[in-house]
């Protein structure tokens, strides 16, 4: 437990904290996939080759094949025509055959010339108009990989691009961990479902729709546990119909307010620690366990949840799924605005880049969800600093937190 003067918690220490928590607890078990559904998956084990890619040589141009050493400057018959996807016959000495990009080199021939650099007599002969060079156009047996090679990493996330390079080397199904079962609780008496009317002090429950919505880009089951009334005994009863989840996920009730029943029924049952980060927005942070089952509790403001799930609980989430690489990249950019106050917290704002400079949305309150929409990332300005237009900041692109 923190009180109101202990130090503030730096970010990193806390995602150092989180990854150890999420090595103690690996959601280890397999499964198989068709590749169709692997998407946002991540791999169990190495994806290793069964075959040279390409399989054979083939030829990178429209145009025709020949041995190099038959060819004295002379016009070559054409001897036979080699579209992609047939197997060719041996290449008879003193031709040259016709062949289209993808289609195998004949045994015999070492060269392709496109046909833009050729022209075709009246008797069907090839005129080769410029010098040529042995190996010219022609795609190597096992240029991408060899038989053998590890092409993917167990823990790699599977994106399209993996999906593919599975699909080229002839695999149907990729075994992948399995999907981590993450209940989402949303706290407070003045949230409302879309769709409903809104009474009096009420507002929409939006957290509830950005983290189902992301946890499943993650390739989590969600078990969508609604809005949790503010009254202790209806929030117990909520808790003990979770079973087995890999992770409870709540938003709201972790700073000091007087409604916290989400985390006085979770502390009867577990053993929670509220941090305070050294970051804005997303300062309150519980974290512990409940019946043994992990616990995070981020804060309710939609930008606050935003900002701890992608900067901690995603990380945390992908770490227990055995990901290495769990940290967004960033790269440094101008700031295009000034600093004037060092703050006490890292602040991760809501920005854009125009021109190449940072620009950060006008409104940075933790409230305020249309900031992140309009963001293409977030920006940050470390605690304790000030900054000058030109400034080099550190800006994560939004794409890089959101699968
Ligand atoms: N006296 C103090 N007050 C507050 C402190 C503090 O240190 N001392 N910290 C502030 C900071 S920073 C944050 S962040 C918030 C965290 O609040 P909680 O996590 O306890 O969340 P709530 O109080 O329940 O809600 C905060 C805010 O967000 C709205 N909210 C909550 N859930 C949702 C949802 N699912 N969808 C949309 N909006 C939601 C809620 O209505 C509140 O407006 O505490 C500060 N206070
Ligand atoms: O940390 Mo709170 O998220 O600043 O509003």
């Amino acid at each position: 437990m923190s009180d109101a003067h202990s130090p503030l918690m730096p970010v990193e220490q806390a995602l150092e904290r989180l990854l150890a928590l999420a090595e103690s607890t690996p959601i280890r078990e397999h499964e198989l996939v068709d590749l169709a559904a692997a998407d946002g998956r991540v791999l169990a084990e190495p994806m290793v080759a069964g075959l040279d890619l390409p399989p054979w040589p083939n030829s990178a141009m429209d145009g025709y094949a020949l041995r190099l050493a038959d060819w004295q400057g002379q016009a070559l018959p054409v001897s036979q025509r080699i579209f992609a996807g047939m197997a060719p016959e041996a290449l008879q000495p003193g031709t040259c055959a016709r062949i289209f990009t993808g289609a195998p080199i004949p045994q015999g021939a070492d060269t392709v010339e496109m046909q833009e650099n050729v022209s075709v007599g009246d008797d069907g002969r090839v005129h080769f108009n410029q010098a040529l060079k042995v190996a010219q156009n022609i795609r190597p047996q096992g240029q991408e990989n060899r038989q053998g090679e590890t092409l993917l990493a167990a823990g790699t996330q599977l994106g399209p691009i993996e999906l593919g390079l599975a699909a080229s080397i002839g695999l149907a199904q990729l075994p992948v961990r399995r999907r981590p079962l993450v209940a989402v609780l949303s706290t407070g008496d003045e949230l409302v479902e879309p769709g409903q009317a809104l009474g009096a002090g009420q507002i929409y429950n939006s957290n509830r729709y950005l983290l189902v919505a992301w946890l499943q880009r993650l390739g989590c089951q969600v078990i969508d546990a609604g809005i949790l009334p503010d009254d202790l005994e209806r929030t117990r009863q909520a808790l003990a119909e979770l079973q087995d989840v890999d992770l409870i996920l709540s938003t709201g009730g972790v700073s000091v307010g007087e409604a916290d029943f989400l985390g006085i029924a979770l502390r009867e049952a577990g053993d929670l620690a509220l941090w305070k980060l050294a970051i804005k927005p997303g300062k309150p942070l519980t974290v512990g366990e409940f019946r043994g089952r992990p616990v995070i509790g981020l804060p309710g403001n939609p930008a606050s949840t935003l900002v701890t799930f992608g900067l901690l609980a995603r990380p945390y989430l992908l770490r227990r799924l055995g990901v290495e690489k769990v940290e967004p990249l960033g790269f440094q950019v101008p700031a295009g605005f000034t600093w004037g106050k060092p703050g006490k917290r890292r602040e991760f704002l809501r920005a854009r880049l125009e021109s190449g400079r940072v620009v950060p949305y006008a409104n940075q309150s933790s409230g305020v969800l249309r900031s992140a929409a309009w963001a293409e990332g977030l920006a940050q300005v470390p605690e304790g600093t000030t900054l000058a237009e030109g400034d080099l900041v550190q800006f994560i692109p939004m794409s890089e937190l959101l699968g």
